[in-house]
């Protein structure tokens, strides 16, 4: 079992949530699961957990509703729901959770923000590596009988120092994208539909257009959330506007890329190779055409996997739920949608 690399943080935020009152009922919850321990043990005795199937139940008799493992509450839901106080999940994007529909109705939405930024870049930069240099193929190829001899002609990779990075979305994530990236001499270039100027010129950075970023870059990472500006970004047109020598990194969700699209592409060479986090659908079924690539190195959404990010998580979730129940202000709340492209 991985230890977590220093201490695990004190649980700031829970340690001023006041206990609830013993005389009242414990607040209902509807939570899909099975439930982390940590979850589980932070939730004890503050509010009774209901199984996702207990809904639709009786209306006014759910209080709150946790969101694990991106279960879809969307409109009809709530509606099922009258008497909600809080919608709280687990991680950071909210895609699967009508977020317009719950502020419309006076309910709060919790997530995870801030937390899992390193967590979530570290593994995008590994998947970078890995395509790259071709980690997986080759951690096949040195576990076979084909292994013999070092041959200096066998397996060459794509070079990562030097090369240009682009980054499609500059939030957080994207940000701790591109404080690796100097790290390994890249140039970096980055979309976003708000340019950051203070980031720029802290990191170097140059915002560039779409289409220039895509036919620029010799890696291309995703950090954008899935909303109907992004899904579908990546599709033919895009992976055609990218180098044949080049990489796709996916660390925010699957249906941002096109999966066919992608699937031609890494057959035909359109592009050189993709390292994927997450995909669309996810997983993917056994047997799809992507999994039996070589040019690909694909991970089962473990982009916060850690167990110190996993246990904040934990944290800033059920205190954003318990917030919740108690009519207070979320600690960690998510704004309304904003419109507009990507
Ligand atoms: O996918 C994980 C998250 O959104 O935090």
């Amino acid at each position: 079992m991985m230890t977590p690399a220093g201490p695990i943080n004190p649980a700031p935020l829970l340690a001023r949530s006041p206990p609830m009152d013993a005389q009242r009922p414990l607040p209902r919850v509807i939570a899909d699961g099975p439930l982390d321990p940590t979850v589980l043990g932070l939730l004890d005795g503050r509010v009774e957990l209901l199984p996702w199937e207990a809904e639709p139940a009786e209306p006014g008799t759910v209080d709150g509703v946790y969101t694990y493992g991106h279960p879809t509450v969307d409109d009809a839901m709530l509606d099922r729901l009258p008497g909600l106080l809080v919608v709280s999940n687990y991680g950071v994007g909210v895609d699967h959770i009508d977020v317009a529909a719950a502020l419309d109705r006076g309910i709060p939405v919790g997530n995870t923000p801030g937390v899992l930024d390193g967590a979530t870049a570290d593994l995008a930069f590994a998947l970078l590596l890995a395509a790259a240099r071709r980690l997986a193929e080759g951690d096949r190829y040195a576990r076979s009988d084909g292994f013999t001899r070092y041959d200096p002609g066998h397996m060459l990779g794509l070079e990562v120092h030097g090369s240009t990075l682009g980054i499609l979305g500059m939030g957080r994530i994207g940000e701790k994208v591109a404080r690796r990236a100097l790290g390994f001499e890249m140039d970096v270039l980055y979309h976003n539909r708000n340019p950051r100027p203070e980031v720029e010129s802290a990191l170097g950075l140059r915002h560039a257009g779409f289409e220039e970023l895509l036919s620029r870059s010799d890696f291309v990472v995703l950090c954008v959330p899935l909303t109907d500006q992004t899904r579908g970004l990546i599709g033919a047109r895009a992976l055609s506007l990218m180098k044949p020598s080049a990489v796709l990194v996916n660390v925010s969700r699957g249906p941002v890329v096109v999966t066919d699209d992608l699937l031609a592409a890494l057959r035909g060479g359109t592009i050189a190779a993709a390292g994927l986090d997450v995909t669309d659908p996810e997983p993917l079924p056994r047997g799809h055409g992507l999994l039996g690539l070589d040019n690909l190195v694909i991970t089962p959404h473990l982009g916060s996997a850690t167990d110190r990010t996993r246990r904040r998580m934990a944290e800033i979730s059920v205190e954003n739920l318990l917030a919740g129940l108690d009519r207070r202000p979320l600690p960690s709340p998510v704004l309304p949608p904003a419109p507009g492209p990507p």
